[in-house]
């Protein structure tokens, strides 16, 4: 494997101190960090470090559990439960090297919490840092809201997280170590493949030392899957939430805002990280019922129910694409592409 391009970018570090009397301020900020890379981080939130460490601690324990224990709350495409080595991104062909489990706040999680007795209190603390995540969104969402010139509450209302239809997504993830003692990792190898996420913004939290994001910024239009090659690597301070715009408020926003790719590389070279890592994704998803039209009407007005399709079918036909073109090459190669099993919200 050659060695990756990468190219220095800053990523914008925003603080949310006195968000009441600083509003406007942090809506400009946040508005221009999304007009250019799409990434930015998050300082002086409502969630300390000791509820990051908190919930780290409770995702750990759960990924510890036996494979049979975890299987009993096995992924549904509602987009809840646990996966392992089942999410294949497009622009990879070959499923993602970790396991995850996806919680949501309504009806989709009716049987998907782990039990009570397997895992004592994991429900409890998983749904105290939803409800803070979904905090810190609401004020991010009223600032874009602000920004793009709709009401404060336009975006908070069809992110409603009381109705039992809500769809938004926290996913505690979790990728295996790598024994540098098996020599190079094989090309069909990826920690996270490169992708877009396709909801409205996502909140990642991180843990210190456990390197791996990186962002590829360059997307001009929401229905491309084009990329380019150059990386940055996303370094975070402890505490911050490291924050992106998906696929939905780059539509929303008519383009404006831009949903960069993104992906966690897989250790190949000195300065990466071999051993296992964690991390923690919030994915803010559209009630299905909502109607989705930017301020400039780029796009045809749209249901959330009706983007949410569009984008996995266009993420099922990139996937199409990649699977001929890796079968092409499998007359010199003998790694076989595997068929999806999760079509999840990233
Ligand atoms: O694990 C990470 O740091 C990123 C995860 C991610 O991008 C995703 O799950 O969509
Ligand atoms: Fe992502």
């Amino acid at each position: 494997m050659g060695a990756t391009k990468y190219a220095n970018r800053s990523i914008p570090r925003i603080s949310l101190a006195d968000f009441d009397n600083r509003i406007d301020e942090i809506t400009s900020q946040l508005v221009k960090a999304a007009e250019t890379d799409g990434f930015f981080s998050l300082t002086d939130t409502q969630i300390s470090i000791s509820e990051i460490d908190a919930i780290f601690t409770t995702s750990e324990s759960f990924f510890a559990l036996p494979d049979d224990a975890k299987a009993t709350v096995a992924f549904t495409h509602k987009n809840v439960g646990w996966e392992k080595r089942s999410q294949v991104r497009p622009s990879t062909g070959f499923p993602d090297q970790k396991e995850s489990y996806q919680l949501q706040f309504g009806d989709n999680m009716a049987d998907k919490w782990i039990a009570e007795a397997a895992l004592p209190g994991f429900k409890a603390r998983a749904q105290i840092f939803m409800d803070k995540a979904q905090g810190v969104s609401e004020m991010l969402m009223t600032c874009f809201a602000r920004g793009l010139g709709f009401p404060d509450d336009f975006f908070v209302k069809v992110h409603n997280i009381t109705r039992p239809d809500c769809q938004s997504v926290l996913r505690l993830l979790h990728y295996f170590e790598v024994d540098r003692a098996n020599g190079p990792i094989p090309e069909s190898f990826y920690r996270a493949g490169a992708h877009a996420d396709w909801d409205l913004l996502t909140l990642l939290f991180q843990r210190s030392g456990e390197s791996g994001l990186e962002i590829c910024p360059g997307r001009e239009v929401v229905t491309s899957f084009g990329m380019g090659d150059t990386w940055t690597k996303v370094v975070f301070n402890p505490g911050d939430i490291v924050c992106n715009i998906g696929d939905l408020l780059m539509s929303w926003s008519d383009d404006r805002f831009k949903s960069t790719f993104h992906r966690v590389k897989a250790p190949s070279e000195a300065d990466d990280y071999y051993g296992p890592r964690y991390s923690i994704a919030f994915f803010n998803q559209p009630c299905l019922d909502c109607t989705i039209q930017g301020p400039l009407k780029k796009y045809p007005t749209v249901t959330g129910a009706e983007f949410t399709k569009a984008a996995m079918d266009r993420n099922f036909g990139a996937l199409q694409a990649k699977k001929e073109q890796l079968s092409q090459r499998e007359r010199t190669n003998t790694a076989t592409p595997v068929t999806p099993q999760v079509a999840a919200s990233a």
